[in-house]
This record gives C-alpha cells, structure tokens and sequence, in this order.
C-alpha cells in the first residue's frame, strides 16, 4: 500500500543544524529566533542543515562539499549582492539551495524547505518505497528522491528516460501510487510501439459507435480512461510526430473528441511518459517535435543503467529472493556467487538481474548458502576465450553502445588509451611512445579524449 498523504497536515516544526560560525553572536542569536519562531527546531545531528556562507568567498565551495552530508544543505547568504555564478557553484558543490538572508522574514522560506525535504526524505525511507523500487546507492537515490518530489509536490508531466529494463514503468507506478490526488483514479498504460497507426485515434481519443467500418460499439480511449488517475505513455519515441502533433491539444488543454464525434471532452490526467530512446537526436533529426517533448517534461528522470549502480546488484538480489519465497529470510550468497553476480554484465538491466536471481534460488535447494552450484549452467563463466574477457572493457563498451556511438568512436576511444598507456609506459615521452607503437616520429597521435575513457 502507498503510504497516506502527508500534505494536508498542519505545518509541523523541522529539525536542522545550524552552521553559523562566520557570524557575529547578535546575529546569530536573531537568526535562531527567527527561525525558532517559523518552527525550526535547531538540533546538532538534524539530517538537513543550514549553513550562513558568503557564496563569493574563495573557499564557499570547499566548505560546502565539508558540510553536504547524506541530508540536504541549505546556504543563508549574509549579504545583499547577488549570489550570482557564485550560487550555481554552491549548487554543484552539494547545496541543496542558496538563500539571500537580508533580514528575519527569509526564516518562513528556510522552513517550507527545510519542511518539504523532510517530508520527501520521509518518503524516501518509508518501507512502500524501499521495498518497491530497491536501491541505496547515490545516483539511484538522486533519481528516486527527484521522482518523490515530482510525485508528492506537483502535477507536473514526468518523462523518464533510461535503457530497457532499468525500472522505468516500475518508476511510473510509484509516481501514480505517491500522487496525493484526494480522489485518484487508476493508472492506465499504453504502449506507444503497439499502436496500430490506422487506430491511433481511437486508441488514444476513443470512438463513436459507427465512426469506421468496424466500430459497431462507441469506446472509451485512453485519454478518456485515465481520467482523475494517471496516463503512462510507454515507448513514447515510438509516436510518430503527426500523431505526436495530435496529441499536443489534449496534454495541454486536457480536451479532445472521440473519433467520430463532435463534442469535446475533458479529462484531466497526470501525464507519464517513457523512453530508452535519446529523444534529443530524435528531435535533431525531427523525428521527436521539440513542442511535444517539451509538454512532456516537466520533470525528466534518468534511470541509470545497472552498471551504473553496482553497489544495488547484492540487495535487488536479495529483495528478489524474497519475493520469491515470502516469509523467510533469503540465504545468504556464497562470494563466489557474490562475485559472479556483481561483475556479471547485464544488458537488460535490473529485468535480467531478476530473471538470474529467480533462475538461482529456484534451483537452491534446502538450507545453506546459494554456492556456485546452484548457479545454472549457462550462466558460469565458461573456460577458454570467453573466460579472458575483460569485464570492465566489456562493459565500458556496452556503455558507449548504449549511448549511441558508432563502432568507429569506440574504437578510437580505444586507440586513445592505447597511445596513453605507451605514453605511461614511456614516462610521458611521447617520441618514444610514438616510437614504440611503430607510428613514425612525424605521424600526429590520435587526439585525447576527455570523458569516457576506457577502463584501464
Ligand atoms: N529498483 C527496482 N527494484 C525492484 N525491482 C525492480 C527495480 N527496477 C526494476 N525492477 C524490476 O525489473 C523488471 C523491469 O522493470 P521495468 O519493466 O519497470 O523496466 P523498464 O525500464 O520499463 O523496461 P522496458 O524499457 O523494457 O519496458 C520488473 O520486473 C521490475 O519489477
């Protein structure tokens, strides 16, 4: 069951510690009973803190990434310039957000923050999410606490992006169960790669009773069905763009007609959309209008792939192994199997993760630990060439597969690493580097890259 709505709630106080050392005691003393008075709660060892920093200070960054814990970190400006690039770098240091504090009335602002990250961390932590979308590792987190956010605080469309198998309907499903809808309706699902373009109309806006050959009974569409609930368009850069400029009225109006008919309809809906697509080539290529990508991410989730976040394999296959025998504590894994499991690749995310796990504890049999024999067949890592691959360059590979580059690219990130172990090998001299890779001292090296270096 999700969890009950906290939003109706009267203002609660929130607990946050305070970093004020740069500070004089009078100021310090006013700020703490403004912030007292806005039911701020200062406690040492709060998860979320507030810290007064003059963002242009040449350490504020440094300072920042000292104090960024787990929680969230909010900056008090003391001054009344602009915070200006200053604030954004705060930003990327870890700072949740950068407040101007010129006076007591910023205290209410530090509040409804401070108020609404504790509910989301709430969230975050309650046992619905944690067992529902498995994962404690940071990127997953950020993801996971974005979609919170989206979900609890807004009505906001959410597309969410990421390779197949990674959680994307899953993610949906979450973000339809957390809406705080007083009254919701359900979630309806369409998958946009199955619509037959011929009924596109009638699968989306629905159809009068004799609108076509064949329409011998009016139907509902799925604009009409996700009325008072939530809409999740699957594979949503399968649309063709003509049906994509179809459905642009009715995503930002909410009003349509069935197929047939004259009347205009309401439905109002909250809008999820999902793809493993990068719908910014689409888009180059004019596949993807840039009008209806922009209706349809008001919030844009990545989804990381798994080997993204490889600290989760052990616990999603643990939380599988539950799933699988309900009631008992899942057996502990063998470190061989352990190892297998973490440097394994899994091209279909967390989908294939779970079809490994189940395909292991079905053949676990009795008490013990899952040991390397209860592994199946084809999935033990086989003697002879296959036994030699290099994981790691597999899987940087897979990454750079993943993000569409060409086996040209690829190779020439290859090369890249290859001049710059030679040039290692050398003591960074690169007329012997040069020389041992038998290119001719003249011959230019292929040029370095920057991001996305083979492992190595
Ligand atoms: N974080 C997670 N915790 C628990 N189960 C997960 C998690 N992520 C994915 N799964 C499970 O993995 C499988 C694939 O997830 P899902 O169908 O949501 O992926 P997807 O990204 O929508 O895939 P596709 O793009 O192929 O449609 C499902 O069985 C889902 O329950």
């Amino acid at each position: 069951m999700a969890p009950e709505t906290s939003r109706s709630r009267p203002a609660a106080p929130v607990e946050a510690r305070l970093d004020a050392a740069s500070l004089p005691a009078a100021r310090t003393a006013a700020l703490q009973e403004a912030l007292a008075a806005a039911g701020v709660r200062l406690r040492p060892h709060a998860r979320n803190g507030i810290v007064v920093l003059d963002p242009r200070r040449p350490d504020a960054a440094d300072r920042v990434r000292a104090l960024a814990g787990p929680g969230r970190l909010l900056v008090l400006s003391p001054t009344e310039a602009p915070v200006g690039d200053a604030g954004w770098a705060l930003l990327r240091a870890g700072a949740s957000d950068v407040l101007a504090w010129t006076g007591d009335e910023v205290a209410p602002a530090v509040a409804g923050r401070l108020r609404r990250w504790q509910v989301v961390d709430e969230l975050l932590d309650c046992p619905y999410v944690r067992e529902f979308l498995v994962g404690d590792s940071a990127v997953w987190r950020s993801v996971l606490r974005e979609a919170v956010e989206a979900a609890r605080f807004t009505t906001a469309p959410v597309l969410i992006t990421g390779e197949s198998g990674t959680g994307k309907e899953r993610m949906a499903q979450l973000i339809h169960d957390l809406d705080p809808r007083a009254v919701k309706k359900k979630l309806v699902i369409l998958d946009c790669s199955t619509v037959v373009p011929s009924l596109s109309g009638s699968e989306f806006f629905g159809h009068d009773k004799g609108a076509f050959t064949g329409a011998s009974v009016a139907r509902a569409g799925a604009f009409e069905l996700a009325d008072g609930g939530t809409l999740f368009l699957d594979e949503v850069g399968e649309l063709p763009a003509t049906l994509q400029a179809e459905l642009l009225r009715v995503i930002q109006e909410g009003t349509y007609k069935r197929v047939g008919s004259n009347i205009w309809r309401k439905s109002a809906f909250r809008l999820i959309c999902a793809t493993n697509r990068d719908l910014t080539v689409g888009q180059a290529t004019g596949a993807f209008r840039g009008d209806f990508f922009h209706r349809i991410s008001g919030y844009t989730l990545h989804l990381p792939a798994l080997r993204e976040r490889v600290g989760d394999i052990i616990p999603l296959v643990e939380h599988f192994f539950r799933q699988a025998m309900p009631g008992h504590e899942p057996p502990p894994l063998s470190g061989a199997v352990r190892e297998l499991l973490v440097r394994r690749s899994y091209p279909g995310n967390v989908r294939d993760l779970r079809g490994l796990a189940l395909r292991i504890i079905h053949r676990h049999l009795g008490d013990g630990e899952i040991s390397i024999g209860d592994v199946p067949d084809r999935e033990r890592p086989q003697a002879g060439p296959a036994a030699t691959t290099d994981w790691e360059l597999e899987e940087w590979v897979r990454g750079r597969l993943a993000r569409g580059d060409t086996p040209e690219e690829i190779t020439a990130g290859v090369q890249e690493k290859v001049v710059r172990l030679a040039m290692l090998n050398q003591g960074g001299n690169l007329r012997l580097a040069a020389r041992s890779l038998g290119v001719p001292g003249s011959t230019p090296l292929p040029a370095g890259e920057t991001a996305g270096a083979p492992p190595g």
